[in-house]
C-alpha cells in the first residue's frame, strides 16, 4: 500500500513544469473549451452559404474562390516551371503592406517549385552510428581539441571504496556510442564529489567532523543514479557553470538558504555557504527503506529514503538519499517541509480509517500523476545548444521533457549520446543549415499558380484527411496563391488544426516556404497543436514559446534566430499563446513572419483590444484566422476579423439594423462578399464524410461508498440513507435517478460528505 510503495510529492508549485513541450505531452492535460468556441450550434447565419462540403471534383469552385477570375488556375499536376534562386534578393513579400491585399496584378512567370531541400541528408544514426560518429568527432564531442580525450568516471578514494564495497559503480556497464574510444578513466572527481571530499574545513562550518564523514558517504551515494526510474549511467558529470541558474523548484522556499544564512552567527555568514556543498533543490519522492519493516505504523524520518533533485542539476541526476546522508547538505529545511507536508500526510492517508476511500483514491491518483511527470523529466526532449566544457569536452544544452526551458541544463556529451543520440543528431541537422525559402514563391508577384492537391501528399502523415479536409487544405492553398487571407470557420472538432498544419506542410514541401510561421493559440489548445504537429508533420521544427521570462529568454537565445538576426530564423514554426504575444510583442514583431495563424480567433473580435493592435503590427503578409464561431454577437465582430485579415477588402456595415426590412437583402449581399474568404462546414453538412460514431462500454467498479448507497437505494433503506443528513430527507421517488447519482459520485448525496 501507500507506505510500502512509492508515494510522491505533488508537483512543486513552480513554473518549471510544462503540460506540453515541443510536441511532447506531459500528463495530464485537458483540452478545455474557451470562449464559446466550443459551442457547436453557434454558427452565424452568414456562415452557411459559405459551406462547401461538396465542391466539384474540378477544384476550385471558381465562382467561389476565383473571384478575380484568375486564369492561372490549372488542374494539371505537372510542374512546368523553374526555380528562382532562394538566396536571391530580400524577400519581396516582407516588404508588402501587412497584411497583404489580393490586388497585386504584376505578371509572373511560371516557375518551378523543385528546389532541393537545403537540409542535409538525415544521418541514419541507428544504422551506422559508429562509423559516422568516428568520422565526425567534432560533431559528437569526441574530440573538440587536439588533446586526447579523457573519459570521466567517478572514482573515489580507494580506501573508502574498499570499505564500502564500492557503491559508486552504478548500474550495468552500458555500451557507449563514442567514449569507448577514449583513454583510460580519469581519477578526477566530479565537482560535487570533489567538494565534499576535499573541503573538510568547509563542511565543518556546516556541522563538524561527523557531518563531514556523513558528507563523504553522501558524496558517493548521491552520485548513484536512481536505477528504478531512469536509465543507469556509469558516468555522472555535471556542468555547474550554467545549470545553477535555471533551477526554480520550491519557489515558495526560495529564500530558504537565505534564512539559514540569516540564522547563522555573523562569522559563518561572512564565510558564505560553500557553493560546492550539495544543495537540495527539491524532494521529489519518498519510499520506505528496505530495512524498515513493512508493518511499521508510525515510521519516522529515518525510516524513509528520499528522492532528491540537486540544485543546479537536472532531474536526471536526482538520487535516493537517507535522512543521515542529507544532514550535511544545504537546503535541509526542504526535507523538513517535505516530511511534514507529504510523508506525514501519506502516513495519515494510509492509516487513518476515517478518511473516505474517494479521498485516498484521489491522493493515490495524484501521486501516480506526479510519478508520470517525474518519469518525463529525465527524458531528453531537445538538444538546443553546444559548447566546449571546462575540460575541453563537448557539452550539450538539454531541454528536458515536460519542463520549461528555464530547467535546461548543460550536460556532458557522453551522457546525452548514451541516452538521446537521436536528439543530438536532430540538433546537428537543425544547426547545419538554416531553413531557406524559395523567394520566387515567397513573392506574391512571382508565385506559381494554384494547382489542386488531388491526393493526400506523402508528407502529411499519421492519418488520412477526409474529403472535406482535403477541400479545406485546397481552400487555404488556393487563397495563399491568390494572396488572400482567410478564415477557416469549421464547426468544432472537424479538424481545423489538422487542416492548418497540413497546409503549413504544403507550404514547406510544395512551395518551399520554410517559415518562419507563427501560430497563436489559447493556452488550453497548445497541447493539441503540439500533438498535431508531432503526428501529422513530424519533420517540422516547431518551437513552443512559453514559460516565464527566464525560459523565454533561453528560447530566444538558443532556438529562434541565427546570430540574433530577425531575418535568419532557425525554426519553421513558433507556437505560442496570446499572453506571450502581449508580453513579448516588441521582440516577436521584429521577426519577418511568412505566415500567421490565430486559433480561436474570435479573441480578435474587438479591434480596440491590445491583442488586436499588437498582432496587426506583426509583419505577416499571409494570415489565417481559425474559429468555430466567427461571429458571436454583432456584425462588428466579423468586420474586425475581416479587417484584421485584409483591411478594407470587404466592407461590413457594423451598424446594420438586422431587424429592418432590408436586412435580408443586405445579409445576402454580405454573405456573397465574404464567401470567398471564409470556409465553414458544420457536422451536419459533412456527416457522410465523418466515420460513424462508435460507442465503447468500459465497465468500472463502484467504490465501497457508492456500493453502500447503491444497495441502500435498491433496498429502500431510508434509515441508512438518511443517516447524518440534515434538513431534507432522502426521497426515493425516482429510483433510477438515485442509482445514477450513486454511480456518478457518492457526494451527490449531501449526507455522504
Ligand atoms: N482525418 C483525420 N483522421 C484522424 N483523426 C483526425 C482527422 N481529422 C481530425 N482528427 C482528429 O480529430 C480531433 C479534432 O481535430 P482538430 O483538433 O483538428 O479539430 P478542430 O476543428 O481544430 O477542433 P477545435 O475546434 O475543438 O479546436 C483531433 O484529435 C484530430 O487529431
Amino acid at each position: 500500500m501507500a507506505s510500502s510503495g512509492l508515494i510522491y510529492q505533488s508537483t512543486p508549485s513552480t513554473t518549471s513544469t510544462l503540460p506540453y513541450a515541443n510536441g511532447h505531452l506531459s500528463p495530464p492535460f485537458t483540452k478545455t473549451a474557451t470562449n464559446g468556441a466550443t459551442t457547436p450550434d453557434s454558427e452565424s447565419d452568414l456562415s452557411d452559404p459559405i459551406d462547401l462540403p461538396n465542391a466539384p471534383a474540378s477544384y476550385p469552385t471558381s465562382e467561389r474562390y476565383d473571384t478575380a477570375g484568375d486564369s492561372r488556375i490549372q488542374e494539371s499536376d505537372s510542374e512546368s516551371s523553374h526555380e528562382e534562386d532562394a538566396m536571391g534578393s530580400d524577400d519581396p513579400d516582407y516588404d508588402m503592406a501587412t497584411p497583404a491585399h489580393a490586388n497585386a496584378t504584376s505578371p509572373r512567370d511560371a516557375r518551378s517549385s523543385s528546389q532541393d531541400s537545403p537540409r542535409q541528408r538525415k544521418r541514419k544514426v541507428g544504422a551506422e552510428p559508429d562509423e559516422y560518429i568516428l568520422n565526425n568527432p567534432e560533431l559528437y564531442g569526441l574530440r573538440r581539441s587536439g588533446r586526447p580525450h579523457q573519459s570521466r568516471q567517478i572514482v573515489e578514494d580507494n580506501s573508502q571504496d574498499d570499505d564500502s564495497g564500492s557503491d559508486i559503480q552504478s548500474g550495468p556497464v552500458r555500451k557507449r556510442r563514442k567514449h569507448n574510444t577514449s583513454n583510460q578513466a580519469s581519477k578526477q572527481h566530479t565537482p560535487s564529489a570533489q567538494s565534499l571530499s576535499d573541503s573538510d574545513s568547509d563542511i565543518d562550518a556546516y556541522g563538524g567532523s561527523r557531518r563531514a564523514l556523513a558528507a563523504k558517504k553522501q558524496q558517493r551515494r548521491s552520485l548513484q543514479p536512481a536505477q528504478d526510474i531512469r536509465p543507469a549511467h556509469g558516468e555522472v558529470r555535471f556542468s555547474t557553470r550554467r545549470a545553477a541558474k535555471v533551477s526554480n523548484y520550491n519557489e515558495d522556499d526560495d529564500d530558504m538558504f537565505d534564512d539559514e544564512d540569516d540564522m547563522m552567527p555573523q562569522t559563518y555568514w561572512a564565510a558564505a555557504p560553500d557553493e560546492n556543498v550539495l544543495a537540495i533543490d527539491a524532494v521529489l519522492n519518498h519510499r520506505l527503506r528496505e530495512d524498515t519493516s513493512k508493518e511499521i505504523t508510525d515510521p519516522g524520518r529515518d525510516d524513509f529514503e528520499y528522492y532528491i533533485k540537486w540544485q543546479g542539476k537536472a532531474h536526471y541526476h536526482a538520487t535516493w538519499e537517507t535522512n543521515a546522508t542529507l544532514a550535511p547538505c544545504r537546503g535541509i529545511r526542504r526535507l523538513d517541509n517535505y516530511f511534514r507536508k507529504m510523508v506525514q500526510q501519506d502516513i495519515h492517508m494510509e492509516h487513518d480509517e476515517d478518511i473516505p476511500p474517494e479521498e485516498k483514491e484521489k491522493w493515490n491518483l495524484d501521486r501516480e500523476r506526479d510519478a508520470d511527470a517525474l518519469n518525463d523529466y529525465v527524458k531528453v526532449e531537445r538538444v538546443i545548444g553546444m559548447q566546449e566544457g571546462d575540460e575541453g569536452e563537448t557539452e550539450y544544452l538539454v531541454k528536458w521533457k515536460g519542463l520549461y526551458y528555464d530547467s535546461c541544463t548543460w550536460e556532458n556529451a557522453s551522457l546525452i549520446s548514451d541516452i538521446a543520440q537521436n536528439e543530438i543528431d536532430r540538433y546537428l541537422d537543425r544547426t547545419s543549415s538554416l531553413p531557406q525559402s524559395n523567394k520566387t514563391e515567397s513573392n506574391f508577384g512571382t508565385r506559381r499558380q494554384f494547382q489542386r492537391i488531388k491526393a493526400q501528399p506523402s508528407y502529411i502523415r499519421h492519418g488520412t484527411l477526409r474529403e472535406f479536409q482535403m477541400h479545406g487544405v485546397n481552400f487555404l492553398a488556393y487563397n495563399w496563391c491568390k494572396g488572400n487571407n482567410v478564415i477557416l470557420a469549421d464547426e468544432m472538432g472537424l479538424g481545423k488544426t489538422v487542416q492548418t498544419v497540413a497546409f503549413m506542410n504544403w507550404l514547406r514541401h510544395d512551395r518551399q516556404q520554410q517559415g518562419p510561421f507563427i501560430v497563436v493559440v489559447p493556452l488550453s489548445t497548445m497541447p493539441s497543436w503540439a500533438e498535431t504537429f508531432d503526428n501529422w508533420t513530424p519533420d517540422i521544427n516547431y518551437v513552443v514559446y512559453s514559460g516565464n521570462e527566464a525560459a523565454r529568454s533561453i528560447i530566444r537565445e538558443h532556438e529562434l534566430l541565427a546570430d540574433g538576426n530577425s531575418r535568419r530564423a532557425k525554426f519553421h514554426v513558433l507556437l505560442t499563446t496570446y499572453e506571450y504575444i502581449l508580453a513579448d510583442a516588441s521582440f516577436l514583431s521584429t521577426i519577418k513572419w511568412q505566415f500567421m495563424a490565430v486559433d480561436e480567433a474570435h479573441r480578435l473580435k474587438n479591434r480596440e483590444s491590445q491583442l488586436y493592435a499588437k498582432l496587426l503590427d506583426f509583419k505577416a503578409p499571409s494570415r489565417l484566422l481559425i474559429t468555430g464561431t466567427p461571429m458571436q454577437n454583432t456584425l462588428g465582430e466579423l468586420s474586425a476579423l475581416m479587417d484584421f485579415l485584409m483591411p478594407g477588402k470587404v466592407h461590413i456595415d457594423d451598424n446594420m439594423d438586422l431587424t429592418s426590412e432590408e436586412a435580408g437583402a443586405k445579409i445576402n449581399e454580405l454573405t456573397t462578399a465574404i464567401q470567398p474568404y471564409m470556409l465553414r462546414r458544420t457536422k451536419n453538412k459533412v456527416e457522410n464524410d465523418i466515420p460513424p460514431k462508435t460507442e465503447k462500454i468500459i465497465r468500472v467498479e463502484l467504490s465501497d461508498v457508492q456500493l453502500d448507497y447503491y444497495k441502500n437505494i435498491l433496498t429502500r433503506n431510508y434509515t441508512a440513507l438518511n443517516e447524518g443528513a440534515k434538513g431534507q430527507k432522502q426521497s426515493l421517488l425516482n429510483i433510477m435517478m438515485e442509482l445514477k447519482k450513486a454511480s456518478n459520485h457518492p457526494f451527490m448525496f449531501p449526507s455522504a460528505e
